[in-house]
């Protein structure tokens, strides 16, 4: 009897998703909107969400699609939920800025219930917690703060050179390393030391516990991947399936750290004026989100930050790190002219650059940064969702289309794409940092560069990951020319089963010993 009662039940849930599906099929359509045609109730993300595809090829190719090419905008389905993806810049700008209040909110997220560290964090919170959140969030990234921080770099810079030292060399005065592996490495050190007062010892020691669960985070697998793919996918079913940003052991490891931490500063009064500080003085004067219910800053939600501020900080950081170093090994002259200005700085202040000389007297090295960030974005979109005052019937694109925006639809903005688009990047696929040299920038039309977001919800760590690679880059070349090793990969596949950009290949090179 039982069997039967699900074999019914399943039924009708089966044909209420085709009913659903068959009624938003051809949607697009009816409104007159150019679309990329689906197929009904699995939508046009299936083998992406199937890791079947690399999301930065699809979305590149949705984005290049006879019928999508000469459109301001145009429609895709997230399985049966319609969602617009946007590629006209102006009209970028029009959504992410000008009517930021409007689409404020990301559409991908979290259970507070089952996953509170998941949900109240700066990525997946909703306004008008977001903005309560920021405000509390972003004085640990100032750029005093990040003044204080260099030292702290510097630091795991030179532990970095010291663990390429101690490789075996290949040749005399060679040795070979991956660059994807030892930016993680870099960047999971920095973190650790910067924000959370730790030593992770990730260069020194390849078991760190630090780098096994940041690992963990980005390592897909089939089922953390499709763990991932469902918060922003399908993101209504995260909390029946009780999924967790998170892995369940990586979030008790960072649990247990940041707590013991926080105790230990309580307990001996120590002050670094570091992240971990900021959240004591937070949790110490009571501070609280929320509109109705106030929540406190405190216990899991105070985790979550320290939690999502270490996610979104390492790989990203170390994604971009990895790919400059790459670039910069198949293009000697690129890598020479860098180095010319690495031996100017050090010439005039030793070792110890300081804060305002990286950022002002260092031009190339900023142009090859932003060259890089163009070239690898380390997300293949950014995405908002149309969040209407209630009342309100929907969002109008006019003068762009007659089409309105409805509330809660998912807008996706493929920024992958649109930096490797010829009409804003003549020939796209070259490196050529010049493109960022200050009387060019002109030519860079706004809204067609976002390697950090865009708008008021653009990127929180841009200049703290900025910094961390301009130290990586300084630290390692003026140690070392980079070389292409036999293993060095010539062209670049990108994994299907990562969100972030990865490539299937391992960024190896050769590091001679040649000191500035
Ligand atoms: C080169 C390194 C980095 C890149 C390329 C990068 C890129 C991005 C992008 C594309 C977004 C989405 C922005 C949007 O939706 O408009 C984002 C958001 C965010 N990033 Fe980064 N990021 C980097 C480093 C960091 C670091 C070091 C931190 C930590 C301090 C960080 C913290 C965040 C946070 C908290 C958000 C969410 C902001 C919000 O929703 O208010 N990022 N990042």
């Amino acid at each position: 009897m039982q069997l039967e009662v699900d074999v019914i039940l399943c039924t009708f849930i089966a044909l209420v998703i085709v009913f659903l599906g068959w009624r938003k099929h051809n949607y697009w359509n009816r409104f007159g909107v150019p679309y990329i045609p689906e197929i009904p109730v699995i939508g046009n993300f299936s083998t992406i969400f199937l890791q079947l595809h690399s999301n930065f090829e699809y979305i590149e190719h949705i984005y290049n699609h006879k019928r999508t090419r000469l459109s301001d905008f145009f429609g895709v389905n997230i399985f049966t939920r319609p969602a617009l993806v946007i590629r006209n810049p102006e009209l970028i700008k029009k959504l992410t800025c000008t009517d930021a209040i409007r689409f404020i909110n990301r559409q991908m997220c979290a259970d507070p219930f089952h996953d509170p560290i998941g949900y109240y964090n700066l990525i997946m919170i909703k306004e008008p917690l977001w903005k309560q959140l920021r405000g509390f969030l972003s004085p640990s990234v100032t750029s005093a703060k990040l003044k204080r921080m260099q030292p702290l770099i510097e630091q795991v810079g030179a532990d970095m050179v010291a663990s390429l030292d101690a490789l075996p060399e290949v040749r005399p005065n060679v040795r070979e390393t991956e660059y994807k592996e030892l930016s993680a490495r870099f960047t999971t050190d920095v973190i650790a030391s910067t924000f959370f007062g730790i030593q992770a010892n990730c260069l020194k020691d390849e078991h760190s516990e630090f780098r096994y669960y940041g690992r963990k985070i980005f390592d897909y697998g089939p089922l953390r991947g499709l763990t991932m793919a469902s918060f922003f996918f399908m993101p209504e079913l995260v909390p029946y399936l009780r999924l967790k940003l998170f892995p369940r052991d990586t979030e008790a490891f960072l649990k247990t750290i940041i707590e013991q931490e926080i105790t230990r500063r309580e307990k001996t009064g120590e002050s670094r004026g570091d992240f971990i500080d900021s959240m004591i003085a937070l949790k110490n004067n009571n501070a609280t989100i929320g509109v109705k219910e106030k929540i406190p800053l405190k216990g899991d939600i105070l985790v979550a930050q320290a939690a999502t501020f270490y996610m979104a900080s390492f790989e990203t950081t170390s994604s971009v790190l990895s790919f400059a170093l790459y670039e910069l090994t198949r293009h000697p002259n690129i890598q020479g002219r860098l180095r010319d200005e690495i031996r100017l700085v050090l010439s005039k202040y030793g070792n110890e650059i300081p804060y305002e000389a990286l950022a002002n007297e260092m031009p190339y090295l900023g142009m090859v940064i932003s060259e890089t960030a163009r070239l690898y974005p380390v997300l293949p979109f950014i995405e908002r969702q149309c969040t209407l005052p209630e009342g309100t019937t929907g969002y109008k694109l006019e003068p762009f289309h007659d089409y309105v925006i409805p509330n809660h639809m998912p807008v996706l903005i493929p920024i992958y794409a649109i930096h490797r688009d010829p009409k804003y990047f003549p020939n796209p696929l070259q490196f050529d940092p010049d493109r960022f040299a200050k009387e060019n920038l002109d030519q860079i039309q706004p809204c067609t560069y976002m390697p950090f977001g865009v708008g008021p919800r653009t990127c929180l760590g841009s200049h703290f990951g900025t910094l961390q690679i301009k130290i990586a880059l300084v630290k390692l070349l003026s140690k070392y020319r980079i070389e292409r090793s036999p293993s060095t990969p010539e062209t670049l596949t990108y994994r299907k089963n990562a969100f972030t950009l990865n490539s299937n290949e391992g960024l190896y090179a050769e590091l001679v010993d040649d000191a500035l």
